[in-house]
């Protein structure tokens, strides 16, 4: 783990302002850090202290980097709303062996909107002059990038649902995500703005991210800890959406009653109850299943909502849950020897942590999915997969990816 400063004590002030709206076209159109849902969240600008991380110990060490640097720290927070006071925006990549590095970054300057209120908070090693809002960016067109089949080709992607499948049947393992990816080149002059808003239009329900580079929209929660609760929101099982209302309403309830998905969905919710139970006194689950409506598509459900019983902070919930079944499988040792096999890519940080964390270590975590990883040289990868089990077809589960990309490539003008 390498952290570019050595952790002095950061001076933090967070004051209440008049408006922030619009929060995304404040942000730096290379560097963006965004954090948003139904137009609410915030966005960082500058980097005042960067925490990298990598290999089985990734989410630890930056857990325990973070709370002696939260310790240190000189904070004044005047409004006192989650995603005040302190902050870093954090992304984790999802495997032990990823090549991605795992990052916390702490921005120089964080605006944000909650609860119709909206403030501004300066970070730095000394205490800070008064505080200037980046006036908005007027709106572009979002840029045009081609996507190209990457390392699992369509067909490759059926082959790999296949042989999964097979393995299923032989008793190796119950279920295993298997994802492809889609890899497209960003121009030098196009900025990261017009996506993430264009996201953020399309997909107001997710969460709507960007941290060094890695650009989505989540409709999966992770884990939210806020002042001593704790939830978390399990998806698995998807259809698509119907052409008119009532083939619509039929995909929903055909969905909702098929005990494939259902199947893959309480595997998933198994795997996130036993992982955060322990740390629970209380921890109750939505009694079904209920279907979840994007714009390309339909999900099966559960919401988690517990009080937490040890004193763990919110990447200590990361580090218990991640990866779930719903983006490794079922048991998951063997499920992710199998994606590593099967796949044959780095995944880096797709299906990986991604959200904030704050002074307190309270925090709000999605699963980085629906998502893409923009490096510096511009070379787009974007990224989804399916839960395979017994039953899975591999050309229904092609067409579920296809859905999958739909938000991301269409934000990038593919
Ligand atoms: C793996 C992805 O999505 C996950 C897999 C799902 C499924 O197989 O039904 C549903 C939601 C997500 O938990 C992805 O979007 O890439």
């Amino acid at each position: 783990m390498s952290q570019t400063h050595a952790p002095a004590r950061l001076v933090v002030r967070t004051v209440a302002v008049d408006e922030t709206e619009p929060l995304i076209p404040r942000t730096d159109p290379r560097h963006p850090l965004v954090w948003m849902r139904r137009d609410e969240g915030i966005v960082g600008l500058g980097e005042v202290l960067r925490i990298e991380s990598s290999g089985h110990s990734r989410i630890e060490d930056a857990a325990s980097a973070w709370t002696s640097i939260a310790a240190a720290a000189d904070i004044d927070d005047r409004v006192g709303l989650p995603g005040t006071g302190l902050v870093a925006f954090g992304a984790f990549a999802f495997a032990d062996e990823s090549e991605a590095m795992s990052v916390l970054i702490v921005p120089e300057l964080v605006i944000g909107r909650r609860d119709g209120r909206a403030w501004a908070t300066r970070i730095g090693f000394e205490t800070p002059a008064e505080v200037t809002i980046p006036e908005p960016a007027p709106k572009r067109q979002v840029p045009r990038v081609t996507f190209e089949p990457g390392t699992l080709p369509p067909e490759a992607y059926e082959s790999a649902v296949a042989e999964a499948v097979r393995r299923i049947d032989a008793g190796e393992f119950e279920k295993a995500v298997l994802a492809r990816q889609l890899v497209g080149t960003l121009s030098d002059d196009a900025g990261l703005r017009a996506t993430i808003n264009r996201l953020a239009e399309d997909y107001p329900d997710t969460w709507v991210f960007a941290v060094d580079g890695l650009i989505g929209a989540s409709p999966e929660t992770l884990v939210r800890v806020d002042h001593g609760t704790v939830s978390a929101r399990v998806l698995a099982g998807t259809a698509p959406r119907g052409a008119g209302e009532a083939s619509d309403r039929d995909h929903a309830a055909t969905l909702a009653a098929s005990e494939k998905n259902l199947a893959e969905h309480a595997l998933a919710v198994a795997s996130a109850v036993q992982r955060l139970e322990p740390h629970t006194t209380r921890l109750d689950t939505s009694p079904e299943p209920f279907t979840l409506q994007l714009p390309n598509l339909w999900h099966l459900a559960t919401d988690l909502k517990g009080t937490l019983g040890d004193g763990s902070n919110s990447l200590d919930l990361v580090k218990a849950v991640h990866p779930t079944a719903a983006v490794a499988g079922t048991p998951r040792k063997i499920a992710l020897r199998a994606i590593a096999e099967l796949e044959g890519f780095d995944r880096g940080r797709y299906a990986g942590p991604v959200g904030w964390v704050d002074g307190d270590g309270d925090g709000e975590w999605a699963i980085a999915l629906r998502c893409a990883q923009v490096d510096l040289d511009g070379t787009v990868t974007a990224y989804a997969g399916c839960g395979i089990v017994h039953d899975s077809v591999p050309a229904d589960e092609l067409a579920e990816t296809d859905m999958k990309f739909r938000p991301i490539v269409e934000a990038f003008g593919g």
